[in-house]
């Protein structure tokens, strides 16, 4: 990727408060074989603008439920969820989402699936053409814009869905598991990535992740959910952390020191919070 990220020059940039979400009394129920099931319950959230926030839990404890109602795919629910004020009704361009998996179109160049995230965008063509350059070029892949994704290693894949799920300047960037599937160094590079083009953009952002180190890597605070009903167990705030230092130059961008005693804490908090959520109850004693 890019050494040095400018901040792009973007025609959805004017409004004042970005990326504010707001999460009051969020339950939602599934009925499973005709019963009901709660798969979230009572979820409160608050997140500020540019703040990173990472979510980790249990298998099954409605994580990826919880993205998928804020990004309006799902939109069945008790509660609010509010974006900078307005209540999420829907799929829109103030939003955007990264699987685990890049679901890149195969018959489609890595421009022209960046192009997509901008189909519905009322931008001039000349301005979606550079647009969709400069997060090519953001993400690292500039001298790849007219190779199809079977050309791509499935760290390229990932980073040209990141390209396409920014490029149309969401408010807020939610992501679930986006690395999950890449080796571990190329899962750190774009660890590190990420964070300083959310950082430079100032785009709010939330990831679901099983890492707890990745959630305090990259975290300004983890929430801890637990499962059966999914729910926030416990937030930890990481903002405090140490900045990891790269070349000898620790600043914005950088994650947090997974070496520093403070981290290491942090990450026994976080697994013992976790824990908590898979104890059993007491066996009874016999009489
Ligand atoms: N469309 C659906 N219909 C019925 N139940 C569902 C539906 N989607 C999710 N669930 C249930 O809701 C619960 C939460 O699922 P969800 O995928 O959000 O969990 P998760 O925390 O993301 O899990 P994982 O870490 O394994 O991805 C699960 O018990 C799941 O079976």
């Amino acid at each position: 990727m890019a050494d040095t990220i400018h901040p792009i020059h973007h025609p959805a940039h004017q409004a004042a408060a970005r990326g504010a979400l707001e999460i009051r009394g969020l339950t939602k129920r599934y009925r499973v074989s005709g019963t009901p099931f709660t798969a979230l319950q009572d979820i409160g959230l608050s997140v500020a603008p540019g703040e990173f926030v990472s979510i980790v839990g249990a298998s099954g404890c409605g994580k990826s439920t919880l993205l998928r109602l804020i990004v309006g795919l799902e939109r069945q629910f008790d509660g609010e969820i509010l974006l900078d004020g307005r209540p999420v009704a829907g799929p829109g361009l103030d939003r955007a989402i990264v699987f685990q998996e890049h679901r890149l179109f195969p018959w489609l160049t890595a421009e022209e699936n960046v192009a997509l995230g901008l189909l519905k965008s009322h931008h001039p063509a000349a301005d979606k053409r550079r647009l969709v350059r400069e997060h090519l070029e953001l993400v690292g892949l500039g001298a790849f814009a007219k190779a199809y994704p079977s050309q791509l290693s499935g760290g390229m894949s990932q980073r040209v869905a990141i390209a396409r799920a920014l490029v149309a300047r969401p408010r807020i960037l939610l992501l679930d598991e986006p690395f999950g599937a890449l080796d571990a160094l190329t899962r750190s590079h774009l660890q590190a990535e990420l964070l300083r083009i959310v950082r430079a953009e100032g785009i709010t952002a939330i990831l679901v992740t099983h890492d707890v180190e990745e959630a305090l890597y990259l975290g300004d605070r983890v929430v801890v959910m637990h499962p059966r009903p999914g729910r926030i167990a416990g937030i930890i705030p990481a903002g405090r952390l140490p900045l990891a230092e790269d070349g000898g130059a620790p600043g914005p961008g950088f994650g947090h020191d997974r070496a520093d005693p403070a981290f290491i804490r942090l990450r026994e908090a976080v697994l013992a919070e976790l824990g908590a959520g898979h104890a059993q109850p007491p066996a009874r004693r016999a009489a």
